[in-house]
C-alpha cells in the first residue's frame, strides 16, 4: 500500500502496541478508581488521535469515558498554519472532571498549548496530556506533557492516524514520508 511513498518505517505496529500498553499502565496508576470526580474522561483530538485513542482506551484497566474534539491547523501542508480551528467541540461539560487529553503528536506544540488554554478555562478538576509522539521543537513550548510514547526526530511522519493531506492515516505503523510526495507545498 502507498508503494514508494514511505521512505522508512520509524515505529512498527508491534512497537506502537507495546508502548500503548505501557502508557495504559502508567495512566491507570495516576487515576485511582472510585474518585469523587467520576470516571476518567479521555478527550481524543481528532482526527490524528483516533487509533491511539481506541487502542489506549481498550488497554486501560480502569473505567473511562470518551469525548472528542476536532481541531485542525495543518490542512494539506507539512507545516502548521499557526491557526488552530475548532471543527467539532466537546458534547459534554467537563467542569469538575478528571480530563486526559489524548494526542497523536506534539510537533510545534501550538495545537496543544491552544487546547490546554481552551480546556482549562472550562474548569476541569484536573487536566493532563498523553501523546504518542513528540518532536524536538515541542520542547521549546511551555506546555507540560505528562506522558509521552516516543520522542522522534524532526521529520514529517504518517500512519497510525497521522496524515498528509488526509492520506496514510490507515497505515498500522508510523513512517517517514518521502519528500517527493510533498515537494512544492511550501512546508518543511
Ligand atoms: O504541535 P502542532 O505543530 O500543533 O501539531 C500537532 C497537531 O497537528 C496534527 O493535527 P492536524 O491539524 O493535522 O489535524 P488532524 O489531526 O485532523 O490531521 C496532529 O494530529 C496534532 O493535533
Ligand atoms: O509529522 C507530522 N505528520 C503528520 N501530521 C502532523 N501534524 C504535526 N506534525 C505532523
Ligand atoms: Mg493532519
Amino acid at each position: 500500500m502507498y508503494e514508494g511513498d514511505i521512505a522508512s518505517v520509524l515505529l512498527t505496529e508491534d512497537e506502537i502496541q507495546a508502548r500503548v500498553k505501557e502508557l495504559a499502565v502508567e495512566i491507570a496508576s495516576r487515576y485511582p478508581v472510585g474518585s469523587p470526580q467520576g470516571d476518567l474522561l479521555l478527550v481524543g483530538v481528532l482526527k490524528g488521535a483516533i487509533f491511539f485513542m481506541t487502542d489506549l482506551s481498550r488497554a486501560l484497566p480502569i473505567p473511562t469515558q470518551m469525548e472528542f474534539m476536532a481541531v485542525s491547523s495543518y490542512g494539506s501542508s507539512t507545516s502548521s498554519s499557526g491557526v488552530v480551528r475548532i471543527l467539532k467541540d466537546l458534547d459534554k461539560d467537563i467542569a469538575g472532571r478528571n480530563v486526559l487529553i489524548v494526542e497523536d503528536i506534539i510537533d510545534s506544540g501550538l495545537t496543544l498549548s491552544w487546547l490546554m488554554r481552551n480546556l482549562s478555562s472550562r474548569d476541569p478538576a484536573s487536566l493532563q496530556v498523553v501523546t504518542l509522539l513528540r518532536k524536538p521543537d515541542a520542547v521549546r513550548t511551555d506546555v507540560e506533557v505528562s506522558m509521552i510514547g516516543f520522542d522522534i526526530p524532526n521529520e514529517f511522519v504518517v500512519g497510525y492516524g497521522l496524515d498528509y493531506a488526509e492520506r496514510y492515516r490507515d497505515l498500522p505503523y508510523i513512517g517517514t514520508l518521502d519528500p517527493k510526495v510533498y515537494e512544492g507545498d511550501g512546508g518543511m
